[in-house]
């Protein structure tokens, strides 16, 4: 790995800064023991931005992810901005970086680590060992799609509206990526939609039988339904590989995925392409903000995330991943993944027990 990766972190709001301060912290240790180091800028996104610029996203800060060779974010978003209008609501800072960064396909995977099998509400048999992967489609669809609006009808009812909208192009290219990763994993996709009522959903299905059909027939492709799915992700989640999904549908799942693992501060995602942003699933946690409370794992394992898919640094990765594995093993936990009768570790303890884990294997 060659040397200074240029790294551009956005913390955001709420815990983004609580959660991205401890990966910060294992990033310097990382650095103080590499051939490599990290040139770190950071920078405003959300509500800060917008508290200090008028927008979740200014252009400078836009370019400066555009150069960066990675962008770590936090979180954004928070009730004090609830009535700010539509395009200057901090959760329009992601939604611009993700569609000017051209970052269509998004993995989240959700993987239970045996320590934590007890923090999901689900039985024990029903998520031991679970590895799956969501790839969310991530700058179409819903999210973006034209018209939208509020209008007022001759007859004087008023009404709100968006549009699916998916052009062949855009189910194309996120389905390989789902067909390319699942043949580096169990070779199972799962298409998700809604065929069954919606015109882009059939639309989807259509495309996606058309791609399997010509490129990549050694791998095994179900259609499923997206409301079908929520219930077996609860029921059987893993009877799922890589599952690939529109942008809204893979909101809610991928929320419902992170649940399998015991908490939204567990999952973590990246936006899968040449210029990549790595991201906690949760958001800004306003119920728990500055009590030292959050769980930084889910930043932390993006981070890795990071380290492997941009800084081909995989070694590093899997030394991060097993240091989380020790501290899991010896029973610390964050208030989000402890059982009854455990005390809850603080943010800055998880950070501190994670980098004496990395210690003790360094040394
Ligand atoms: N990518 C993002 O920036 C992102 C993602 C989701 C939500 N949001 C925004 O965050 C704000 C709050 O949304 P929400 O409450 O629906 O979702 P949320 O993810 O912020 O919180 C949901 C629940 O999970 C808990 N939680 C989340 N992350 C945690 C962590 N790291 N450690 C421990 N507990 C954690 C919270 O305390 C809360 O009880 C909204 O403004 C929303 O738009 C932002
Ligand atoms: C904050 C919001 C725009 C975002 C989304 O809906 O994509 C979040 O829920 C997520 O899952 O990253
Ligand atoms: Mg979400």
């Amino acid at each position: 790995m060659s040397s200074n990766k240029r790294v551009l972190i956005l913390a955001g709001d709420g815990i983004g800064p609580e959660v991205m301060g401890q990966v910060e912290r294992v990033m310097e240790w990382l650095s103080a023991r590499r051939s490599f180091s990290f040139d770190v800028q950071s920078g405003l996104v959300g509500g800060v931005s917008y508290e200090a610029h008028g927008t979740p996203l200014t252009d400078e800060t836009l370019a400066d992810a555009v150069a960066a060779d990675a962008v770590l974010f936090g979180a954004v978003g928070g009730p004090q901005w609830d009535s700010v209008a539509r395009e200057a609501r901090p959760e329009m800072g992601i939604l611009r970086l993700r569609k000017e960064m051209d970052l269509y396909a998004n993995l989240r995977p959700a993987l239970v680590f045996d320590p934590l099998v007890e923090a999901s509400t689900l039985k024990d048999e029903v998520v031991r060992g679970l590895d799956l992967m969501i790839v969310r489609e991530l700058t179409g669809g819903i999210y973006f799609g034209e018209p939208r609006g509020v209008e007022t009808l001759p007859d004087g009812t008023r009404r709100g509206f968006d549009t699916e909208v998916y052009s062949a192009p855009e189910i194309e290219r996120v389905s390989r990526v789902a067909f390319e990763l699942a043949r580096r994993r169990d070779n199972r996709v799962h298409s998700v939609e809604k065929a069954n009522v919606m015109e882009s959903g059939k639309f989807w299905r259509d495309e996606v039988t058309a791609l399997h059909a010509a490129d990549y027939t050694d791998v095994a492709l179900e259609h499923m339904y997206a409301d079908n799915c929520a219930m077996q992700l609860v029921r059987r989640p893993k009877q799922f590989d890589v599952i690939v999904t529109s942008n809204l549908f893979g909101d809610l799942l991928s929320d419902c995925a992170a649940m399998l693992t015991g908490s939204l501060g567990i999952p973590s995602d990246e936006g899968g392409n040449r210029k990549a942003l790595y991201e906690p699933v949760h958001g800004s946690a306003p119920d728990i903000v500055g009590q030292n409370l959050a769980n930084p794992l889910a930043a932390l394992l993006s981070f890795t995330m990071m380290l492997r898919y941009s800084f081909g640094a995989a070694d590093d990765a899997d030394l991060i991943e097993a240091a989380v594995q020790d501290v899991l093993a010896g029973g610390l936990r964050t208030a989000d993944i402890m059982q009854d009768g455990m005390t809850a570790a603080s943010t800055d303890a998880m950070g501190d027990a994670v980098l004496g884990a990395l210690d003790a294997r360094a040394a």
